[in-house]
């Protein structure tokens, strides 16, 4: 298959480059340093020597492809539609970590060409050109946005389990991301509050990081998304089988002085919340304390 990604960094490099190791042809959108690493160096997964890939500046200079994977990040600076400008003709695969994002990816490119997903896995940008896999199961679980079957989804997922990314089409794929979500956020934010692991949230802080998915839980519901009252049990078991030194990007993000995807994350609970009539207070208290310019407006 011919696969872009846009955004080279920590998910898109990883899954990229298991795909340029499998023989498919690669394409990254990229930009600065890391567009120059990708041309002189080529693509280096966990310190291997790097592998020659295609870069170029804008989804517009991608020429034909079959799929375009999304990853950048969801930060408050993401213009997804001038991503997206002049991209080919061809389904986009979600990865960002946040619900709102395949709802905001499809009104630039349509639903029938947005596909929502969700990546697990602890991948690292170390540098430009440079990604490591630090553990967790890399894997990328998607379906097409109103769960109708297509055939080409199947592909890329057997592609993609084929190339060391294990990936299943999920026929209501909403119910994944919001589970994702509850993991994602909720660890990231109580992380970023206590400067803690994951190994710490869930001893030491276990109750505060139930209460959190049970706020994410609550909201859910109200939007519509049919979570089962398993869920949070699921998502906490989970939490307790990652390894204990895992930290989320958003709060490594947070740590190095930005506020990353925090709006995207913690803010859309906290919009969705409002939205709903949902009592979303912990997740107020968290967008109010680490970055109250956000909270704010
Ligand atoms: N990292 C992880 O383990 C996981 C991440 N996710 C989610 O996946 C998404 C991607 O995360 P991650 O890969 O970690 O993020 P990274 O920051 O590592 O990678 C994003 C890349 O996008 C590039 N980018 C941003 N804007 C542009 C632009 N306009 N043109 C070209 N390139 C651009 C950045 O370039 P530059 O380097 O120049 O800034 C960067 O290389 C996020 O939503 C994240 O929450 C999900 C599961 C696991
Ligand atoms: C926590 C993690 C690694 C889980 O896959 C993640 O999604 C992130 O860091 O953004």
């Amino acid at each position: 298959m011919r696969i872009a990604f846009i955004g080279a960094g920590a998910v898109g490099g990883w899954f990229g480059g298991r795909l340029l190791e499998a023989g498919h042809e690669v394409a990254y959108v990229a930009r600065g340093a890391t567009l120059e690493a990708l041309r002189d160096q080529g693509l280096v997964l966990n310190g291997a020597a790097g592998r020659p890939v295609s870069a170029v500046r804008s989804a517009a200079e991608l020429g034909d492809c079959d799929v375009i994977f999304l990853t950048v990040k969801a930060t408050r600076d993401t213009d997804l539609r001038a991503l997206l400008a002049g991209a080919p003709d061809a389904p986009v695969a979600v990865t960002l970590n946040a619900v709102d994002a395949p709802g905001r990816v499809a009104e630039v490119v349509g639903r029938h060409r947005t596909w929502p997903g969700v990546v697990r896995g602890f991948f690292h940008h170390v540098g430009p050109g440079r990604v490591d896999f630090r553990g967790g199961p890399a894997s990328y679980v998607f379906g097409t946005f109103d769960g109708t079957p297509h055939p080409l989804a199947d592909r890329l997922a057997r592609e993609l389990t084929s190339a060391g990314i294990e990936s299943r089409v999920h026929p209501q794929v909403w119910l994944d991301l919001w589970e994702k979500a509850m993991f994602v956020t909720c660890f990231g934010a109580l992380g970023a509050l206590t400067s803690q692991p994951l190994g710490a949230l869930r001893t030491a802080h276990r109750r505060s990081l139930r209460a959190l998915m049970e706020e994410v839980f609550a909201v859910a519901v109200a939007a519509g998304v049919e979570l089962d009252g398993g869920t949070v049990d699921r998502v906490m078991a989970f939490a307790d089988r990652m390894p204990a030194t895992a930290t989320s990007s958003m709060q490594r993000d947070l740590a190095a002085g930005t506020t990353g995807e925090l709006d995207a994350q913690v803010g859309a609970i906290c919009r969705l919340g409002a939205a709903h009539s949902v009592d979303v207070r912990l997740h107020d208290l968290l967008l109010d304390v680490l970055a109250p310019d956000l909270a704010r407006g």
